[in-house]
């Protein structure tokens, strides 16, 4: 089974009276999603805990730096094939980060207004979960797809949420 990491930049722009908030998205240019938005995230490397890989694959991707402490566990997903655990993801939100984004190989970084976000361009999956987490809300998801490998062109068949409970996943 894939480990990997989502990481949800935060920021609000706009004025005191009239702010927007905004989430930063990828739109993918390469491997699993690719052409799809999400946000800044990957697998884990070896001896990597997931704090440091969302660190680490948003560097990588946008090119912003992130201190692992200021990252705020917000859901943990896992994502079944054909009834097997494909892939379990560790989702993350921060406020907290410096540089600006920039677009590399793997990614084209965009801030999206938190009330604007592309469901119909992203991993039709995202849809159930991503609105409450960038609520603030926890969430624990299984979501199951089928139809064989690759993921991205399984077949989204139904998922199961649990909100703000206890994020069991030791994540040091
Ligand atoms: N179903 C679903 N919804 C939302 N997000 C995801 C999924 N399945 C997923 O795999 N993901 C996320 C989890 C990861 O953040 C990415 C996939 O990571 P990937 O691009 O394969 O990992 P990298 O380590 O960056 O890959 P390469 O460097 O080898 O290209 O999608």
């Amino acid at each position: 089974m894939i480990e990997a990491t989502l990481c949800f930049p935060r920021r609000t722009r706009g004025t005191e009276s009239d702010p927007t908030e905004e989430v930063l998205l990828i739109e993918k240019r390469r491997g699993l999603g690719d052409g799809w938005y999400n946000g800044p995230g990957g697998k884990l490397e070896d001896g990597e805990t997931p704090r440091e890989c969302a660190v680490r694959e948003t560097r990588e991707e946008v090119g912003l730096e992130i201190d692992p402490e200021t990252l705020e566990k917000a859901g943990e997903l896992t994502f079944l094939l054909d009834g097997e655990r494909h892939t379990f993801c560790h989702v993350y939100r921060t406020r907290s980060f410096s540089g600006e984004p920039t677009t590399t190989e793997e990614a084209r970084p965009e801030w999206v207004p938190v009330d604007d976000v592309p469901y119909d361009q992203m991993w039709e999956d995202d849809q159930f979960w991503l609105p409450g987490v960038l609520e603030g809300e926890t969430v624990v998801g299984e979501f199951r797809f089928e139809g064989g490998q690759p993921l991205d062109e399984a077949e989204f068949v139904g998922h199961d949420l649990e909100w703000n409970e206890h994020l069991e996943t030791t994540d040091t």
